[in-house]
């Protein structure tokens, strides 16, 4: 039973404001695509990955990855929701015997191997959903359009979502095939059928480089790593 990874890396990284696509932005010389795949496998956990890159941008991305044979590309879409569903749909030709897929972005290469060894391990002993999560550090405050405060939430049970997310193959593709609006992130469209999401623990190195600020961060972390984040 093998494990495939959906990364979705067809946004443009219009917060980001490189100038192109944010999955082909360098760190430390190589990009955040190439580094989050290679996670990924590194984690030994993943055999198969398929990437869902800009529809324009196919082969460019193609021989970013040329170095990895076991990473397919496909045309992404929109939304990323319509991303990582084509990526889904290349699954039977690309790994025929997975059961267990994770859909990671290429946004978040530095997720450590042990939040990707932690998400498969909870799928393959029964979880038909599961997202690695962090605990909310700012006190958070509801408010109306005006912007005045209508409340203050309870952040006990609040909880920041990261991914690689993992999934029984079958229940993604229920919540896919399922699926209306767009959502977030891929578990809610599982919330949606009521099917049961379970969490591990993310890790501040799993976060979503968004802005030039958290590239800033990125770089730092590599630094310290000894680039070996
Ligand atoms: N149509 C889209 C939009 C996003 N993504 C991917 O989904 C992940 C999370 O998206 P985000 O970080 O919001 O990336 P962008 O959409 O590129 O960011 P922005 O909104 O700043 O343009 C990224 O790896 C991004 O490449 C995708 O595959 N297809
Ligand atoms: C999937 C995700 O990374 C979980 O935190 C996040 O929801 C993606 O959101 P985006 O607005 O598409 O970046």
């Amino acid at each position: 039973m093998s494990v495939v990874a959906l990364v979705p890396a067809a946004g443009r990284g219009v917060r980001l404001g490189a100038g192109m696509p944010k999955a082909l932005v360098p760190v430390s010389g190589e990009s955040l695509l190439l580094r989050a795949v290679r996670g990924l496998l590194a984690s030994g956990r993943v055999e198969h990955v398929v990437v869902a890159a800009p529809a324009e941008q196919v082969e460019v991305v193609s021989a970013e990855l040329a170095s990895l044979p076991c990473a397919h590309v496909v045309p992404g879409g929109a939304e990323r929701t319509d991303s990582v569903r084509r990526a889904l749909d290349a699954v039977d030709e690309v790994a025929p015997d997975a059961r267990v897929v994770l859909v990671h972005d290429a946004a978040r290469a530095f997720t450590p191997a042990s939040v990707i060894r932690d998400v498969v391990s909870a799928v393959e002993q029964g979880a038909p959903a599961v997202v690695p999560v962090l605990p909310v550090a700012d006190t958070i405050k509801e408010v109306d359009a005006s912007g005045a405060v209508v409340s203050t939430v309870d952040r006990s049970r609040l909880r920041a979502v990261q991914t690689p997310q993992g999934f029984a193959l079958d229940v993604l593709r229920e919540a896919y095939a399922a699926a209306g609006d767009i959502a977030t992130d891929d578990a809610g469209l599982v919330e949606r059928l009521g099917g049961e999401v379970r969490t591990v623990a993310g890790h501040p190195h799993a976060l979503k480089i968004t802005t030039a600020f958290d590239l800033a961060i990125a770089e730092s972390v590599l630094a310290l790593a000894g680039d070996s984040a």
